[in-house]
């Protein structure tokens, strides 16, 4: 549906609308119907949860929507795949280039990491230049070959900025959600191990907990 801001013509004060427009045949003509609906309140709602560098969830929204993903995947005895992801050595990418040019390839690292998705999967930004994927639907196979396309990726992302190119890699740890009576957060507990794991044995590689 089309949406956009419209200026209240008394003081010039800007809201966000939604537009919508029907039209039918009538006597002696056609009657066009147009619906403008205010959708501040809902801006604001998606603001709250959304963080203003990446657009991406909030730990705050995201583990409210981890914990519904749980208790529906543990009821109807489902798959449920995360990933932690982590930027390798970006500490440099700021000491070198700056805090802008960094909060740039976060910027790009979440356009490329959401372009990967599927609808149904989440990812937020747990904080710093750690992001959390999460995957319904997904056993141990489908999150090996999803992270392993998210390393690759992220390999080829080039960033383009007006004095300088750059790449950069990340590291990924991953885990399954298991039976009863685990919970989402030992799931990410044990993604956060292996990705510690992974940055100790070199970076730039995915490491699945419990496998080799
Ligand atoms: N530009 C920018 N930098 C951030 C942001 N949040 C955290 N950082 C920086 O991210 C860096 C993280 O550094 P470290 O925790 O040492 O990790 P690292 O350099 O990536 O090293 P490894 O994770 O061990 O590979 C710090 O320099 C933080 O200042 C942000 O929103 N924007």
């Amino acid at each position: 549906m089309p949406s956009g801001n419209v200026c209240a013509p008394q003081d010039g004060y800007s809201i966000p609308v939604e537009v919508s427009i029907g039209s039918e045949l009538a006597a002696g003509g056609r009657l066009f119907v147009g619906v403008v609906r205010d959708i501040s309140e809902q801006k604001r709602t998606e603001a709250e949860l959304r963080l203003p560098l990446t657009g991406l969830l909030n730990r705050r929204a995201f583990n409210d929507e981890a914990s519904r993903l749980t208790g529906l995947t543990l009821r109807h005895q489902r798959s449920l795949g995360v990933l932690v992801l982590d930027v390798d050595h970006f500490k440099r990418v700021n000491d070198t280039h700056g805090h802008a040019v960094g909060d740039e390839v976060l910027r790009q690292l979440a356009r490329t990491v959401s372009g990967e998705l599927r609808d149904t999967d989440l990812l937020a930004r747990l904080g710093g230049e750690e992001f959390c994927v999460l995957m319904p639907e997904t056993g141990s196979d489908g999150l090996k070959r999803l992270a392993n396309r998210l390393l690759e990726a992220v390999r080829a992302m080039v960033v383009r900025l007006p004095d300088v190119s750059l790449q950069i890699t990340v590291s990924i740890g991953g885990a399954n959600l298991r039976d009863p009576p685990d919970t989402f957060k030992q799931a990410l507990l044990r993604a956060d191990e292996a990705l510690y794991t992974a940055k100790g044995e070199g970076r730039n590689r995915v490491l699945i907990h419990g496998e080799a």
